[in-house]
C-alpha cells in the first residue's frame, strides 16, 4: 500500500517539484482489473481506484486488513464513499446490489464486510473512485444519483468559473460519520475551479480530475495562501490536500472533479475564504 505521512507547511515549502508530488499528488488511480490503495496520515484518509474489465474486484484486492489496519476486513471501523466516473457498472455490498451509473454515488456504512465491483461491459468499463475515513458508528448504506444530489451553481462567465456543485454524499442528501463527497462541473470555456479560493484547518480534502480532455491539464494550486505552490495534473489524477492548503486549479480547457473531505465538520460552508489579491 502507497502511504502518505503528513506534511508541515514548513517542510512543504522548501519541497521542489519532485518530492511535492511525491508527497501529495496520486498518478495513477484506474488500472484496469486492478484496485489502487493510497494511505494518507492526514486524517486517515484513504483513496482508491476500482477499474474492474473482465474481472469482479475485491475492496480488499491490495490491502491487507490485519497488518495495514489492524482489524478483520477493510470497514471494520470504517465508511466508504464511492462516485463511478466510466461506465456503468455494479457496486455488491454484503450481497446487496447497487447499480451505479456514471456519476453515481454510494455511500457504505461501517462494518459491511464484503464489496465487490464489476462492469456491465468491459468496452466500457466503469471506474469506481473512493474515498474512505475512520468511521466511529454504522449509517445505512445509500444510492445517491446524480440528480438526487444537492446542487449549487457558483461563478460565472466574466471571471471564467462558471460551475454547478453536485453535492453527493452530504449532509443535506445523508447521514456519514466524516465523510463529504460530491463532484464540481465546470462550464465550456471556464477554466477556475474554487475560486475565489479557501483553506479549512478543519478538514482535509482531496481532489481528483477527471474530463480533462487529451493534451490538456489542469495546474493545482496548493500550498498556505502566501506560499503559493502548483501541480500539473493529468486527466484522473488526484491530489492530497492537508487542512493547512489552499486547493484550488487553473486548467488549459475546461474540466470536472471530484472532491472528498473528512475531518471535525461536516460543515461544507465551513470555509476560510482568501481574498484573490491577498495570494503569492
Ligand atoms: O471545500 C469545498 C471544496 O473545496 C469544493 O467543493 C469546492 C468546489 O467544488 C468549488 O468551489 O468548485
Ligand atoms: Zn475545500
Amino acid at each position: 500500500m502507497d502511504v502518505r505521512y503528513g506534511a508541515s507547511p514548513k517542510d512543504a515549502r522548501h519541497y521542489d517539484t519532485t518530492q511535492l508530488r511525491d508527497e501529495f499528488l496520486i498518478e495513477q488511480v484506474f488500472a484496469p482489473d486492478d484496485v489502487t490503495t493510497v494511505y494518507s496520515h492526514i486524517d486517515r484518509v484513504i483513496t482508491l481506484g476500482a477499474m474492474p474489465v473482465n474481472e469482479t474486484l475485491s475492496l480488499q484486492k491490495n490491502v491487507d486488513p490485519e497488518k495495514d489496519l489492524g482489524v478483520t476486513y477493510f470497514l471494520e471501523r470504517r465508511e466508504l464513499g464511492i462516485i463511478n466516473l466510466g461506465g456503468p457498472g455494479k457496486v455488491v455490498a454484503d450481497g446487496h446490489l447497487h447499480q451505479l451509473a456514471r456519476l453515481d454515488a454510494l455511500y457504505i456504512g461501517k462494518e459491511t464486510r464484503e464489496v465487490l465491483f464489476s462492469s456491465d461491459a468491459p468496452a466500457n468499463p466503469a471506474k469506481f473512485y473512493m474515498t474512505s475515513a475512520p468511521a466511529h458508528t454504522k449509517f445505512e448504506t445509500k444510492l445517491i444519483t446524480l440528480e438526487a444530489a444537492n446542487k449549487v451553481e457558483l461563478g460565472s462567465f466574466e471571471t471564467s468559473n462558471k460551475r454547478i456543485i453536485y453535492q453527493l454524499i452530504h449532509p443535506a442528501v445523508l447521514e456519514t460519520c466524516q465523510l463529504s463527497m460530491g463532484c464540481t462541473i465546470l462550464d465550456t470555456g471556464c477554466v477556475w475551479n474554487s475560486m475565489p479560493c479557501h483553506t479549512h484547518e478543519r478538514r482535509m480534502e482531496v481532489y481528483l480530475y477527471f474530463d480533462v480532455p487529451q493534451d490538456n491539464l489542469v495546474f493545482h494550486y496548493m500550498g498556505q495562501p502566501q506560499e503559493l505552490r502548483s501541480i500539473a495534473m493529468l486527466n484522473e489524477q488526484a491530489v492530497i490536500s492537508p487542512s493547512w492548503s489552499v486547493h484550488f486549479g487553473c486548467g488549459t480547457s475546461n474540466y470536472s472533479f471530484v472532491w472528498a473531505m473528512a475531518g471535525e465538520n461536516r460543515t461544507f460552508t465551513d470555509m476560510d475564504h482568501i481574498k484573490v489579491t491577498d495570494l503569492r
